[in-house]
């Protein structure tokens, strides 16, 4: 598949030997080139396709890596892992104890800056700038890349603010493809479709405003073009500002047609660009989130205070279905975790019913908004938290296994993680009868295990468990859908009726009627999750029994060891901290 430039480059040092001529050649190997890789082992395509020519010009031009190069959110470097000595081990991208899909640190000394959560390259970059001139490295360039979604940000924007006072040496690339992962949304998005038309509006630009050379747009695709302007900025000093337009999955017809699903396609015909369909059964359990968002369809046709919100992301939490049939009460905010939150609390104070659905990982950047502006408030916002616990392959930027230790510790919050389909159905449909204060309902990536989930409403109690199965030697409390293992623990064992199993359903409250019963009953406890065992729902069960006097108990916490989680299939980085049948049915053989 390598042809003849790529294979010849080990480095960016081997790319600057290439006359300029051959460099459009070279851009067609290296697509060609993720497409092959990408088609077969999966991965993030559009972004990496969009940007291939920037790619090359960028470490054409600049000296690399003694400048400094910060990709935001980091799925579009996969040229630049590739150009940057990465080339023969990038068949292993994002699998268990391959590279990272996303620029890390510790991985190359090309990747300046770690990432995977966006708009986070203009701080970083300008940070590095400051320290370059108190250093005195005064011919040091950095160079942050950012697309049209991720400058939308709130943080972005904070960045931007600084740097045009700033005389850092740095140069912000907005590579603008009118796409998140979903198309762009928000005044912003406006305001760049007129720059590339209007020259009117030129006149008045908004990166001018915030006093930073502006120059652009040009075809991102036209490396003899991006050369030249490279070239040209590389001798301006001072904060500079490059737009360039680019097309996201270009080069690969299928995936610039339908830019979404090529965002993340999985597996396709590398020629043709088909994707390849898992082979399914018949009938499969859905996915969480299409429960998630049939539902909230569902509820929100018999409730009309019922507005949906998403920070980018109505594709991926499934919101994309009250948009398309309820668009009046449904909002995609852009990439803004803050804003949704807050917003959210605003709608709240008026009576409306907000379904905030946020990632687990990204409600971390809105932590202040969930405080401050929701549970100090007591608002009833109903916080649909999707990807909780691993999510595989995009690893610890992006693993939800924090979230019930950051979000045990905040009042009037109640935190809520369903064993299957129907408890996630049944928690939306409590939630919107009214709450008196915040929800959050924390569920995983992917399928379910219920086939008729769709069954008629019912309302759960708050604070109330579920008891499975009683035993008498050992306790198992569950919390979500891991949960859902312990019935394979029961498989081939013949002491079955000594174990004892409860859904606890809620971190917050817990149920104390549920757990005394249980520090009463048995010495032996086994608490299991798949969040972090540090502060979160084993760490209540302590504080429990340490609360109620409990003592000579055996109490084992299952859930994510303090330490990050990189990436590979869910399943094996499940095996590889304990969280497996395997080793539950070890601990249980200790113990009866
Ligand atoms: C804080 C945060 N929110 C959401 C995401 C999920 N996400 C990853 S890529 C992406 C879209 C980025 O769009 P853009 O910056 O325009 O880059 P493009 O994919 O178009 O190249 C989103 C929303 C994220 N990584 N970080
Ligand atoms: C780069 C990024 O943050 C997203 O593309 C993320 O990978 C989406 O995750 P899901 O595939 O779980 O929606
Ligand atoms: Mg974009």
């Amino acid at each position: 598949m390598i042809k003849e430039l790529l294979e010849h480059i080990a480095s960016p040092k081997d790319l600057r030997q290439l006359p300029k001529e051959e460099l459009p050649q070279l851009a067609n190997e290296l697509r060609d080139f993720i497409i092959g890789i990408v088609a077969a082992k999966e991965g993030h395509l559009g972004a990496s396709l969009g940007v291939v020519e920037l790619t090359i010009a960028l470490h054409y031009i600049f000296d690399t890596p003694n400048d400094f190069l910060v990709w935001d959110v980091g799925h579009q470097a996969y040229g630049h892992k590739i150009l940057t000595g990465r080339k023969d081990v990038f068949e292993t991208n994002r699998q268990l104890g391959g590279i990272s899909g996303f620029p890390k640190r510790s991985e190359s000394e090309y990747d300046a800056f770690g990432v995977g959560h966006s708009s986070t390259s203009i701080s970083a970059t300008l940070g590095m700038a400051i320290a370059s001139q108190l250093k005195g490295e005064l011919d040091k360039l950095h160079i942050a890349v950012i697309g049209d979604a991720s400058i939308a940000s709130g943080m972005a924007f904070e960045a931007l603010n600084h740097v045009g006072v700033s005389k850092a040496n740095i140069l912000i690339i907005l590579n603008d493809n009118a796409m998140g992962i979903d198309p762009s949304v928000g005044a912003l998005k406006n305001y760049l479709t007129n720059i590339k038309n209007n020259k009117r509006v030129r006149k008045h630009n908004i990166i001018e405003a915030f006093n930073i050379d502006y120059s652009g747009p040009i075809d991102g695709h036209d490396l003899p073009a991006l050369l030249s302007e490279l070239e040209r900025l590389k001798t301006v000093s001072g904060p500079k500002f490059l737009h360039i337009i680019t097309t996201k999955g270009k080069g690969l017809q299928k995936a610039e047609e339908d830019q979404v699903k090529y965002h993340a396609p999985g597996k396709f015909n590398a020629k043709t660009g088909e994707l390849i369909a898992k082979s399914e059964l018949n009938q499969q359990p859905p996915k969480y989130q299409d429960v998630f968002g049939l539902t909230l369809v569902e509820l929100a046709k018999t409730n009309d205070k019922i507005v949906g919100i998403t920070p980018a992301m109505p594709t991926g939490s499934s919101l994309k279905f009250m948009l398309d049939q309820i668009p009046e009460r449904a909002f995609d905010v852009g990439i803004a975790e803050q804003h949704a939150v807050t917003l959210a609390a605003g709608m709240a104070t008026q009576g409306l019913i907000p379904f905030c659905n946020i990632y687990s990982t990204f409600l971390q950047r809105a932590y202040d908004q969930v405080i401050h502006d929701v549970a100090i408030q007591n608002l009833p916002v109903v916080f649909c938290l999707d990807r909780a616990g691993l999510v595989g392959e995009d690893g610890a930027t992006h693993h939800g296994v924090f979230d019930l230790a950051y979000l045990r510790c905040i009042p009037n919050l109640i935190i809520f993680a369903p064993l299957n389909e129907l408890e996630l159905r049944n928690i939306m449909y409590t939630a919107q009868l009214g709450l008196k204060g915040p929800i959050a309902i924390r569920y995983p990536r992917g399928m379910g295990t219920m086939q008729n989930w769709q069954q008629p409403f019912s309302t759960l109690e708050i604070g109330k468990g579920e008891t499975i199965k009683e035993g008498s030697k050992v306790a198992i409390l569950s919390i979500g859908t891991i949960g859902n293992m312990i019935k394979d623990v029961y498989i081939d064992i013949t002491n079955k009726g000594e174990i004892a199993h409860y859904n606890m359903r809620f971190v917050k409250p817990l149920d104390e009627e549920l757990l005394h019963h249980v520090f009463k009953k048995f010495k032996n406890i086994i608490t299991i999750e798949d969040g972090t065992i540090v502060g979160g729902f084993g760490s209540a069960v302590l504080e429990f029994a340490q609360q109620h006097g409990y003592k000579d108990k055996n109490i084992e916490i299952l859930g994510i060891p303090d330490t990050f989680i990189e990436h590979g299939k869910s399943e094996e980085l499940f095996n590889s901290i304990g969280l497996s049948v395997h080793n539950m049915k070890k601990i249980l053989s200790l113990w009866t």
